[in-house]
């Protein structure tokens, strides 16, 4: 493939589909996009980090050659102004399979359309995975963090990011509730903004399927399904029964519901049998935070699980320790949950542990655990010695406050000294 202004790295292969599985050579190229805002000050650390580990775990055996390619404000300046998302950058993820981000910016109430989600609909990345679970020492307002292990599943395509909406007064907005009132009989305000909330099966089976194989591959214990299905029938509540009928049509032997539980089971789960549950949206919000334990795997749609993953965040330490993944059959970009925290770009200040983390998703996810388990050993130690960035350390006693590259720095330095054969016998 030809780029107009990618120049892709002279050594280095790709990573490859073949026979319905991925191939990663020793040398995989990697495309990665720095990020606007604090992304830069993150990627730098994360990439450090990413490096050593790497190092570490294969004494130059294996090796990531990155590959820097552009969206938001980067884009602007490599492309020309009002590039925001280049097809290079398209190209380049698909044709190397797995990339890595830092967040790009959307402005609030015009202008460009999120390239964030662009890319997750472009490159039909249909999963959003967060997983959110607590590191000894993090700072939390809970009393059992501990508790807290949930792995969220966020349909990625779909609802109301579909980015179908129309301005208060635009002839499209006009003619929508024109249609509305003399159609099928609604009455709505002439001054509305009118948006549409699309939500399909195939798209609501596939996200729920994914989170049911994950938890049947990971030995966990309860998948459920959230949704606001009391108020929107057809979409939410459409949702619910999708994601029952994948569960019992497709995964039987493995699933039983939690009215199974209660009645022919007599509230004993077997070990051999996930529990399939359903919780409305605004009741889980609150579930989270007081029983913890009951959650698991959680499929949801889309804007539920936007919220309820940064909720799900500020139990255990925040949006500054928030990996994620966005997740098709194959191609994969991994991401943190976070934002753009434009307030502190540049000052080398913020929390690298979100892309640090999304790092140790795309190791595990191309089969290097070798690293992934460093990454999280060296952060894990960071932590505990307390060597933290602003937001653990406002809330930790006897912190000591350092910048996102000394966090970072401090991380491989506890990497490099580590008994490797010690750190990866443990479970
Ligand atoms: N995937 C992506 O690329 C995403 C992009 N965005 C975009 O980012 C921009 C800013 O969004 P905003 O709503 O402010 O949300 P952000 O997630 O960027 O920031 C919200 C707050 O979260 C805390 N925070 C975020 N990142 C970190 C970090 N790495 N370390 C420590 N604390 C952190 C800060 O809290 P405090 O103020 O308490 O220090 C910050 O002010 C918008 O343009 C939005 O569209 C948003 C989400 C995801
Ligand atoms: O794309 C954006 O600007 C925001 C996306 C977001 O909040 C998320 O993916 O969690
Ligand atoms: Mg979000």
């Amino acid at each position: 493939m030809a780029y107009e202004k990618l120049v892709p790295p002279s050594e280095g292969e790709k990573i490859t589909v073949k026979d319905g599985k991925l191939h990663v050579p020793d040398n995989p190229i990697i495309p990665f996009i720095e990020g606007d805002g604090t992304g830069p000050d993150i990627w730098r650390a994360a990439k450090m980090v990413f490096d050593a580990a790497v190092e570490k775990a294969y004494n130059g055996k294996r090796k990531v050659v990155w590959f820097e390619i552009y969206a938001g404000e980067k884009a602007n300046k490599v492309y020309g102004r009002e590039v925001w998302l280049p097809d290079d950058t398209l190209e380049a993820i698909k044709e190397h399979i797995i990339a890595i981000k830092g967040p790009l910016t959307t402005p609030v109430g015009g202008g460009i359309r999120s390239l964030n989600v662009t890319l997750r609909q472009v490159l039909d990345l249909y999963a959003c995975v967060r997983p959110v679970k607590y590191y000894e020492g993090v700072p939390s307002p809970m009393k059992r963090p501990q508790d807290v292990d949930v792995v969220i599943f966020r349909e990625n395509t779909e609802d109301v990011y579909a980015g179908i909406e129309w301005k208060m007064g635009s002839p499209e907005a006009l003619k929508m509730i024109d249609i509305l009132e003399k159609e099928f009989g609604f009455k709505v305000r002439k001054d509305s903004g009118i948006g549409v909330k699309p939500m399909s099966e195939f798209g609501s089976k596939r996200l729920v399927r994914k989170a049911i194989k994950y938890a049947i591959e990971n030995g966990r214990r309860s998948v459920t399904l959230v949704h606001k299905g009391n108020i929107m029938k057809f979409t939410e509540g459409a949702f619910r029964e999708w994601g029952y009928q994948v569960a019992l049509e497709e995964f039987r032997e493995y699933v039983i519901t939690e009215e199974e539980l209660t009645k022919d089971y007599g509230g004993k789960q077997p070990d051999s049998k996930i529990v399939i549950k359903d919780r409305i949206a605004d009741n889980m919000f609150q579930q989270l935070i007081t029983r913890p334990s009951e959650y698991d795997v959680i499929a949801t749609p889309n804007l539920n699980g936007d919220y309820l993953s940064d909720a799900a965040a500020a139990l255990v330490g925040g949006l500054g320790i928030a990996p994620g993944g966005n997740i098709s059959d194959f191609y994969a970009v991994f991401e943190a949950t976070h934002g753009t925290a434009p307030k502190y770009a540049g000052l080398d200040k913020v929390n690298p542990g979100s892309v640090i983390l999304s790092g140790v998703m795309m190791f595990e996810y191309i089969g290097w655990k070798e690293a992934a388990k460093l990454i999280e050993y060296g952060m894990q130690e960071t932590i505990k010695q307390k060597y933290v960035t602003y937001d653990f350390a406002r809330q930790m006693e006897g912190a000591i406050e350092v910048k996102t590259s000394e966090f970072g720095g401090r991380i491989v330095e506890n990497i490099m000294k580590c008994d490797l054969s010690e750190v990866l016998a443990v479970k």
